[in-house]
């Protein structure tokens, strides 16, 4: 069994290369779901978790007919039956400078000598955050139990999160052991909720439920816990149907605001590419090729 909430016969496994996570494509709806699978330590990530993470998400980008990703977790756990949709940061093998490989986390392998002389402690977590930003198609954090730590911040990056009404919980452990995530965690989180309440989440540590997280503007929708899968599954559903440019060129455009020149320069990328796609610009280019003068008279100026 995957996940007591997982329905197999709405989804295909991708891979089974992963230890950590599980990956899986819809059958009905272009959409894929990524879980965190180690849910003995409320799917807490380690360096290995991290890669294949990254991986998955990716691939995921990268697929013409995936219009959607949900990010969840599995469970419950087998030891004492609580759920998590991540727990952040494995701290069982944090080191001095981050967080290390360690034995079994078989996806930090590496040979070449030269990477593993430049690998510092790991704070990679960060690389799968600006993955789920800059990637062109709805990230939905789907959260089952407990978000805490850098699992907090996974659900705060992610475009929409949607929560277990019995088991999601909210929690900010940070400042607890001796981290922090002064990027999107925090300084996105007050565009979320508010430079107060976000303060209150860091300085206090307190425990909100999915209906207080949602009265503070960071989740979408309670669910019943059963149908928390179901329903994400039909927002993606929804979501899918619509234009993928639309929908490329509204997430950028929703980053662009917070995310300075690089936001300026992901939604740029994505208007040249619009704006390739016009004869005026093959106009441009054949001209060059051509060795004469472009025609841009033939084109409007358009208003
Ligand atoms: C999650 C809890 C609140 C759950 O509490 P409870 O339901 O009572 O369960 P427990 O009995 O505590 O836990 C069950 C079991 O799981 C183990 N476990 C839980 N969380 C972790 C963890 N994070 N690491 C390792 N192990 C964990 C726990 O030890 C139990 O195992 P036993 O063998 O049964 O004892 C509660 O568990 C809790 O508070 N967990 C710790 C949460 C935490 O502090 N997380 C780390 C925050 S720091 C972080 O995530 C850094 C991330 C990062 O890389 C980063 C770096 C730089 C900038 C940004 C970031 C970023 O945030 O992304």
């Amino acid at each position: 069994m995957v996940s007591e909430l997982f329905d197999p016969d709405a989804w295909e496994q991708v891979t089974d290369e992963f230890e950590d996570i599980t990956y899986h494509r819809g059958v009905d709806v272009p959409v894929v779901r990524i879980a965190f699978d180690r849910p003995e330590v409320r799917n807490a990530f380690r360096p290995g978790t991290v890669d294949e993470l990254y991986a998955a998400l990716d691939h995921a980008r990268k697929q013409a007919d995936i219009g959607c990703v949900l990010l969840t977790g599995n469970g419950p756990s087998s030891e004492d039956g609580g759920w998590a949709f991540c727990s952040g940061g494995d701290q069982s093998v944090r080191g001095g400078s981050g967080y290390e490989y360690r034995d079994g986390d078989e996806a930090g392998d590496e040979d070449d000598p030269l990477v593993k002389e430049a690998r510092a402690g790991r704070l990679h977590i960060l690389e799968v955050q600006r993955l789920i930003r800059f990637m062109p198609k709805p990230v939905v954090a789907v959260v089952p139990g407990w978000a805490v730590g850098g699992g907090h911040s996974l659900h705060v990056i992610c475009d929409l999160t949607l929560a277990s009404d019995e088991h999601a919980k909210f929690l900010q452990t940070d400042p607890d052991v001796a981290s922090f995530d002064g990027g999107f965690g925090s300084a996105y989180l007050a565009k979320q909720i508010g430079q107060k309440k976000a303060r209150e989440v860091f300085f206090r540590g307190k425990t909100y439920s999915a209906e207080e997280a949602e009265e503070m503007g960071m989740v979408n929708e309670v669910i019943p816990h059963e149908e928390l899968e179901e329903v994400a599954i039909e927002w993606a559903d929804e979501m899918t149907k619509k234009s993928p440019t639309a929908m490329r060129m509204l997430k950028y455009s929703f980053n662009m605001t917070d995310d300075g020149m690089v936001g300026q320069q992901v939604f740029a990328g994505e208007a040249t590419r619009l704006a390739y796609m016009t004869d005026e610009a093959q106009e441009g280019r054949d001209a060059f090729l051509e060795k004469r003068e472009p025609a841009f008279r033939d084109y409007p100026w358009h208003y």
